[in-house]
């Protein structure tokens, strides 16, 4: 296959990376509220060492064990914030052209 050949079967895997990416974030963000409701910690080291160990286990290559796992640690930093609902006020900032943290338009008056 040709780079052209190459770089269309990427652009289709990222496709189905960013569907499967939105797909976690929502079943992170459904715990998130379960967790809000009964007070448990956002933070789950317990649950993570074991999502990491899947990972290993689940690896056939030609990534190294290590790599995948900090791409993994990358994703659940993403999803814990998604549960402190950090991210939502990021995204719904973003959307109205508003700074999250500050809440102002970047406009001048
Ligand atoms: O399993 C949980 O308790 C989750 O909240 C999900 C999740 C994850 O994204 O996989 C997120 C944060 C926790 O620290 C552990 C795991």
């Amino acid at each position: 296959m040709d780079i052209e050949s190459w770089r269309k079967k990427i652009d289709a895997i990222d496709l189905q990376i960013v569907a499967l990416l939105s797909d976690r974030a929502v079943a992170a963000q459904a715990i998130g509220k379960l967790k809000q409701a009964t007070d448990l910690p956002v933070y789950e080291p317990n649950r993570e060492r074991v999502i990491f160990e899947k990972v290993r286990a689940a690896n056939k290559g030609p990534l190294p064990d290590i790599e995948l796992v900090h791409i993994y640690e990358r994703i659940i930093d993403v999803m814990r914030a998604l549960q402190s609902d950090e991210l939502a006020s990021q995204r719904s900032a973003s959307a109205k052209g508003k700074d999250a943290r500050t809440g102002e338009t970047g406009k001048q008056s």
